[in-house]
């Protein structure tokens, strides 16, 4: 049997109270959750519940306190290798250009040819005469772009997103989500994908998973996106069955968004 790309298995993550070492909050309980070789699974729940808590225990930058992580079969211990971080803040270094950005993680590898391959990647992403630009000369969008070549340029097997264009107006942020799906289509990675946007959500992937409100969060729903591809993540919208998915989904989701809102009211 082919292991899957990442699994997380019956993972539960407590953390302690860093005012009262005697307080302990269980972000998320028991979740097992596997995206396959080539597969993109985005992870949707209510603000707070434990989504960036599961893509950090994958990025092996977490440690279960009972469970386990597996990447391609393999038990991860320390830091996930196999895998490349897109996280919703700005992650580019100031001090370094466009390329420069792009070109840090080959460098601090030894690739040979790390110039070439940089450039290569910023032109994939529509960047190819901005190479010399620093990241304060680049609007949201452009050090979005960025970012996703400076991910992709180290040839990561497993892709893990989290609301990597949350910041973005809607128009780009369309760009940027069709862009990513014609860069995975090509090159179909693994992509653990978290969102807070159900439309963005089902537009990109191949599997949606719902995680019910904190605390010791679980998923409480998976769904098939069965939506043909490729995808144009506007126009798929305005499909039938998108609308259908997108019903499905929001009534298992609506409950945990409210209780997630009146957790938040009551903190
Ligand atoms: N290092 C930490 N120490 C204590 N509590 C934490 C820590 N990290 C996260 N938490 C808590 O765990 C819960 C889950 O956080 P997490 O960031 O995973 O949620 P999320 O679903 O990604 O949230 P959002 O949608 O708002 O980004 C939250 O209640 C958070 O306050």
């Amino acid at each position: 049997m082919s292991s899957a790309a990442l699994a997380l298995e019956n993972v539960t993550c407590t953390f302690v109270s860093r005012e009262d070492a005697s307080q302990r909050y269980t972000a998320v309980r028991d979740v097992s959750l596997t995206v396959g070789a080539g597969e993109f699974v985005s992870v949707v729940g209510p603000t707070g519940c434990g989504k960036s808590t599961l893509l950090n225990m994958g990025a092996g930058l977490l440690t279960p306190s009972s469970g386990r992580v597996l990447v391609f079969g393999e038990p991860l211990s320390g830091i996930n290798a196999r895998a490349g971080y897109m996280f919703q803040a700005e992650s580019l270094m100031p001090w370094r250009t466009a390329l420069g950005n792009v070109m840090a993680g080959l460098e601090f590898r030894g690739v040979a040819n790390a110039r070439a391959q940089a450039e290569d990647w910023l032109k994939r992403v529509g960047l190819g005469g901005f190479g010399d630009r620093y990241p304060h000369q680049l609007s949201g969008g452009m050090r979005k772009r960025v970012s996703l070549a400076q991910t992709l340029v180290l040839d990561p097997d497993i892709i893990l997103m989290d609301e990597p264009f949350s910041a973005l107006d809607i128009q780009t942020r369309q760009l940027m989500e069709n862009e990513v799906l014609d860069l995975w289509n090509a090159k179909k990675k693994a992509v653990l994908f978290i969102t807070h946007d159900l439309d963005e959500a089902i537009a990109m992937s191949d599997r949606v998973v719902v995680l019910s409100a904190g605390p010791a969060s679980r998923p409480i729903g998976e769904f098939r996106i069965d939506l043909d591809r490729p995808r144009d993540v506007a126009e798929v919208r305005t499909t039938p069955r998108f609308v259908d998915l997108h019903n499905a989904i929001w009534a298992v989701l609506r409950e945990e968004v409210l209780k997630g809102y009146q957790q938040q009211l009551a903190a």
